[in-house]
């Protein structure tokens, strides 16, 4: 048996998002999301599920707070509904909204919970989404209006912000593969969302700066590992495209101050059209205080000809695989953050997301998720190898702390440490719980 251990100042969390499980999608003065109405065109979430109730947490946070409290955590990223602040997106300020966070963040302080809070995670207003949403670039300053107020209204009591939860979805997944909100498919209009959210992330972090604002800022991009299947130079460069569309697309610009230029000639061989007004790399590339780093799986491919977007295919290699299909991949989460290291330097670096979906059911009381326990182990071990090798790892927060509505896939894919029954909202601490639990109160486990 071998003892992971980690860093005497390592901070332990969890990670939610407001429309994933808060539910009250007609309380309190919310406004309607982009994510409401998507959930409620058919075809486009499995079973036709909504956020409608979700995990019901706008009523339940306290409840969630004391499961967070007896796991231990030092810190809880969560994500602020944008239509509970501003209804139509911009304007009219909703306080029942402010008061619900306020209530949140009063309860997690309380309990010696430190709350990171994501600014943007999918729910835009579906207000400006009628005027063109992320592809107009008004959108940019009704964000920094609504993450303004934010700043104003939450400091002295939120010290960590995240800007922007991963732009490759909100982009690209969105609005060219188009399975998620609003599910546009156009790699020109995706693309040049891409540009906005990321002035849009600028500005609110030039905005964080000029106010004074005590605490730190970032932004959490999703990110994959492909391993090449030969060491032919076409496979290597395969694989670093992909890599490259998640990873130095959205960070070169942040910390380079340009998009890397063997991705913008690919999707100019592509059609694409960058539109890049005067100031905005400059505005981009404001120095961020973290990075937030989120890692779900990896694969194996090569370089296939004409194949996709970035010309390349998956070589099945039979690796274990969660309940999403998406394959059990450790040695990506190493190689992302050790490529993050190589790039661009001593950046701390909070893995913001990283979990897996079981979907094990109750059996009298208890919920015997093995395969997740198995998952994390594998990744902090990862994880540790990171760390060992110099990468400034701050933090880990495990996605999620409770099931919740997984996007298109609703309610059937579960990612929680904690188990929800949707029909009577009763959550069930799972054994990953009481495994997580005892990993932060030792700050190392037995592999
Ligand atoms: N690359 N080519 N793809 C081609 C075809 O893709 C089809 C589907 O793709 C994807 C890619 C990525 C995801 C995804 C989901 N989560 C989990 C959430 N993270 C934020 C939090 O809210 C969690 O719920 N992270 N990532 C889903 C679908």
């Amino acid at each position: 048996m071998t003892i992971i251990q980690f860093p005497k100042d390592m901070k332990w969390g969890t990670a939610t998002a407001s429309y994933q499980i808060e539910g009250a999608a007609k309380e309190g003065g919310r406004g309607i999301s982009i994510w409401d109405t998507f959930s409620k065109t058919p075809g486009k979430v499995v079973n036709g599920d909504n956020g409608d109730v979700a995990c019901d947490s706008y009523h339940r946070y306290e409840e969630d707070v004391e499961m967070m409290k007896d796991l231990g955590i030092d810190v809880y990223r969560f994500s602020v509904a944008w239509p509970r602040i501003f209804p139509d997106g911009t304007g009219k300020v909703n306080q029942e909204g402010l008061d619900y966070y306020h209530r949140l963040v009063d309860k997690l302080l309380a309990n010696g919970i430190e709350p990171m809070c994501t600014l943007y995670h999918w729910d835009l207003p579906q207000a400006l989404q009628d005027k063109g949403g992320w592809n107009n670039r008004e959108t940019i300053d009704a964000f920094v209006e609504y993450a303004t107020l934010m700043f104003n209204e939450f400091s002295g009591k939120i010290n960590k912000w995240l800007t922007l939860n991963e732009p490759w979805c909100i982009s690209f997944l969105s609005n060219y593969i188009g399975v998620h909100a609003p599910g546009n498919q156009d790699l020109q209009l995706a693309t040049q969302i891409s540009h906005h959210l990321l002035v849009a992330h600028g500005k609110s972090v030039q905005k964080f700066r000029e106010l004074n604002i005590d605490g730190e800022i970032g932004f959490a991009p999703n990110t994959t590992w492909l391993e090449p299947f030969s060491n032919r130079q076409e496979d290597i460069d395969a694989c670093n495209r992909e890599i490259g569309w998640y990873i130095e697309w959205f960070m070169d610009p942040v910390f380079k101050g340009t998009y890397p230029s063997f991705m913008v000639d690919w999707f100019k061989k592509k059609g694409v059209e960058l539109v890049i007004e005067d100031g905005d790399m400059e505005i981009i590339s404001q120095p961020v205080d973290f990075l937030g780093i989120n890692y779900y799986t990896g694969h194996i491919a090569r370089y296939k000809e004409n194949e996709g977007l970035l010309d390349w295919e998956l070589v099945e290699m039979n690796y274990d695989r969660t309940d999403i299909g998406w394959p059990i991949f450790p040695d990506g989460l190493y190689n992302v953050l050790t490529r993050i290291k190589e790039s661009y330097g001593d950046v701390p670096i909070y893995i913001t997301e990283n979990g897996s979906c079981y979907n094990d059911e109750p059996e009298n009381g208890r919920v015997h998720d093995t395969g997740r326990i198995s998952y994390l182990e594998q990744h902090l071990t990862a994880l540790s190898r990171a760390i060992a090798s110099g990468v400034n790892i701050k933090g880990y927060i495990t996605w999620s702390l409770m099931d919740n509505f997984e996007w298109a896939e609703g309610y059937t894919m579960r990612f929680g440490i904690v188990h929800v029954n949707y029909r009577t909202l009763e959550r069930t601490k799972k054994d990953s719980f009481y495994w997580y639990k005892q990993t932060i109160a030792n700050n190392w486990f037995e592999s």
